[in-house]
C-alpha cells in the first residue's frame, strides 16, 4: 500500500471523529466571509519570484524537519520576506501539523493561506474556511472527477480558491474544470519519494494557459526556479528548504533577494 492510500484511510477515521465532536451545522456557523486583499493566484501572477512558503514540521519522506519553531514567527518571517502566500500543513499524524497552526498563521499575517491537507470530505473545506484559509488543496490522486467538481464548487461558494495537485497526465486530464484556480504539479513520486523537476517540465505542455501553474516539492535552490520559469510556472511551493533552518523567514528573504 502506498503512503497516500495509508494517509487516506487514516484521514477518513479522523474526519469522522471530528464530525462527531463538532457537527457540520455548528461548523457552518463559524464560517466567516472575510478574505485577504489579493488572492494567491493574483499574487503569483504579479510576482517575480512566486514563492509559496510552507510550514512543515515533519514528513513521511524526511521524518523530522524542524520541531523547534513557532508558527507565529514563521508566518511573520515569511510575510516580511515577501512570499506570495503561505502553505500550512494541518495533518497531524504524518506532518505534525494542526488546524490550530492554521488559526495561528491567520492571526499572525495577512498572506493568502493555503490549507495543505488531504481533503476527502466537504467537512474539511468548511474547516479550512472556519480556521482562516484562503485556498484549499485538492489532490487528484485521491479524488474522483465528481469529487473534484463537488469540492471545488463548494470551495468557490465559500470564496476559497482551489489549487489542484497532479502527478501525471491521467490525473491532469481527469481534473481540468473551470472551478479550479491553480494547477500544481508535484515533483515528488509518492511511491519512491524521489523528486524530479522533469515532472513539472513534462506536464507544463498540457496544462491549459487559463490556470496559474505551480511547481511543488523538492525545490531547494534558485536555479530550479530559473529552470522552471520558461515552462510557464509562476508559483513554487517550498517547504523543507526553508523549514530545515532556524529562521525560515530569513532563509526565504535570502532566497527571494537572490531571485529578483
Ligand atoms: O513531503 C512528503 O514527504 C510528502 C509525502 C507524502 C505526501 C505528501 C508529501 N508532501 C506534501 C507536499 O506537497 C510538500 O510538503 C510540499 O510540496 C513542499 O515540498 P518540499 O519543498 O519538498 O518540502
Amino acid at each position: 500500500m502506498n503512503i497516500l492510500d495509508k494517509i487516506v484511510i487514516d484521514k477518513r477515521k479522523e474526519v469522522d471523529l471530528r464530525k462527531s465532536l463538532i457537527p457540520t451545522s455548528q461548523l457552518e456557523q463559524s464560517v466567516l466571509f472575510t478574505r485577504t486583499t489579493t488572492s494567491l493566484a493574483q499574487n503569483l501572477k504579479n510576482s517575480k519570484s512566486g514563492i509559496i512558503a510552507e510550514h512543515k514540521r515533519r514528513s513521511p519522506s524526511k521524518s523530522v524537519i524542524n520541531n523547534g519553531l513557532n508558527v507565529q514567527d514563521v508566518a511573520i518571517g515569511y510575510e516580511n520576506a515577501g512570499v506570495c502566500g503561505m502553505s500550512v500543513l494541518t495533518d497531524g499524524k504524518y506532518f505534525g501539523g494542526s488546524l490550530d497552526d492554521l488559526l495561528t498563521a491567520r492571526a499572525s499575517c495577512n498572506l493568502p493561506l493555503l490549507r495543505k491537507e488531504f481533503i476527502i470530505d466537504e467537512y474539511q473545506i468548511l474547516e479550512a474556511k472556519a480556521y482562516g484559509a484562503d485556498v484549499i488543496l485538492l489532490i487528484a490522486a485521491i479524488l474522483t472527477r465528481d469529487e473534484i467538481k463537488q469540492f471545488s464548487e463548494l470551495a468557490k461558494s465559500l470564496k476559497l480558491d482551489v489549487l489542484l495537485e497532479v502527478h501525471n497526465e491521467d490525473e491532469l486530464h481527469k481534473s481540468i474544470m473551470p472551478s479550479l484556480d491553480m494547477l500544481g504539479v508535484n515533483n515528488r513520486n509518492l511511491k519512491t519519494f524521489d523528486v524530479s523537476l522533469n515532472t513539472s517540465k513534462a506536464l507544463s505542455k498540457i496544462i491549459p494557459n487559463d490556470f496559474v501553474k505551480v511547481s511543488e516539492s523538492g525545490i531547494s535552490n534558485i536555479e530550479s526556479i530559473k529552470e522552471l520559469q520558461p515552462y510557464g510556472y509562476q508559483g513554487f511551493l517550498i517547504g523543507e528548504n526553508f523549514m530545515k533552518t532556524n529562521n525560515p523567514g530569513e532563509s526565504a528573504t535570502v532566497f527571494i533577494n537572490s531571485l529578483i
